[in-house]
């Protein structure tokens, strides 16, 4: 038997950083939104009682390095369970992007495994093996739009954004994001409202949404991106309501509510850089736990 799933991406839409943790990470404070640029997950029985990974990109790891292997890894742990699996991800997301790319993947086959191996799993228990993989797991669960506090894990749900584009250009070279984390311990930190961000999408303003669009990691990429900020005046120039780095970069995203603006941004920000997408914004994901 074999269960596919759909791994779509993220963006922040506001990203605060509050200060240093005693475990070495941030306390942060953002609000998520997941988009129709996606990953393929599939999971399939494997006679033998191991976890195989492939992966259609070619610089991804394959083996315990990658989140959809440990995330397999501690369900079977957890759940003690001795089958095999194998496991085949199709990479859209554009890899260390800011996109949460292998986040959603380890969250995907969560959520696969669950079905194919009939685990039952509550959404609290789905969110304890996400936080052993990494911070943007426990979002991309159910995704939708959120806000997430702690160090990223902690997801309180919020209404879905107006109707709109998302227009996504990535440029050519990728960021660790530890190393932006460390960098921004030496430098001030900009902090955006949350509140009133969390307050516009209340209110469905998409107008209010654009124009509190705010990330303290952006300074901190730029300063190593030098492109971001040409990315982010060449996109201004074409014309988008709201602009703004996702997560720790470098993809830039804008938003727009107008067909003939998304088709200009593709088309002008095509001749910058090879990766572009348009894309829409993805619905939550009901879980198997929440029919009953
Ligand atoms: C930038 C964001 O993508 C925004 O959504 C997240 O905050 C990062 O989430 P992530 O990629 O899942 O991050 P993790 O895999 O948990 O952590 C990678 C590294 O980033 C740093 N890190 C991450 C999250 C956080 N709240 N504080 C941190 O300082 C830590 O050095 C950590 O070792
Ligand atoms: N399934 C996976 N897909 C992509 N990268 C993976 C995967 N599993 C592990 N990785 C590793 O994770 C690293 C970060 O990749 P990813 O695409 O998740 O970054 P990101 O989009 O910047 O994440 P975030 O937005 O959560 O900070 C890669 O360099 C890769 O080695």
């Amino acid at each position: 038997m074999k269960i596919l799933e759909k791994a779509p991406a993220k963006i922040n839409l506001s990203l605060d950083v509050l200060g240093n943790r005693n475990d070495g990470y941030h306390e942060v404070k953002m609000v998520m939104t997941s988009i129709d640029l996606a990953d393929r997950v599939e999971c399939g029985d494997l006679h033998e009682n191991r976890i195989t990974v492939r992966t259609s990109a070619p610089y991804v790891p394959e083996d315990e390095r990658n989140f959809a292997y440990q995330a397999a890894k501690y369900i079977k742990e957890c759940y003690d369970i001795h089958r095999g699996v194998e496991i085949m991800i199709k990479k859209n997301i554009p890899v260390a992007a800011g996109l949460a790319g292998g986040s959603t993947d380890a969250a995907a086959t969560i959520r696969a495994l669950d079905k194919l191996w009939h685990i039952g799993m509550s959404y609290k228990e789905m969110q304890q093996i996400s936080a052993k993989i990494g911070s943007d797991v426990a979002f991309c669960i159910k995704g939708g739009t959120a806000l997430a506090t702690g160090r990223g894990e902690r997801i309180m749900p919020l209404m879905s954004l107006p109707p709109c584009w998302v227009v996504l250009v990535k440029p050519n070279v990728s960021v660790s994001t530890a190393q932006i984390y460390k960098d921004l311990d030496s430098q001030p930190i900009i902090h955006p409202d949350v509140d009133a961000m969390i307050r516009a999408i209340e209110k469905e303003d998409f107008q209010t949404i654009c124009g509190l669009l705010g990330n303290s990691l952006e300074p901190v990429t730029m300063r190593r991106v030098a492109d971001i900020a040409k990315i982010k005046d060449h996109m201004k120039a074409i014309g988008a309501e709201g602009i703004l780095m996702s997560g720790s970069g470098p993809t830039v995203f804008a938003l727009t509510q107008h067909e003939s603006r998304m088709l200009r941004l593709m088309n002008g920000m095509r001749g910058y850089c090879s990766q572009v997408f348009a894309v829409r914004l993805c619905k939550p994901f009901t879980l198997l736990s929440e029919y009953e």
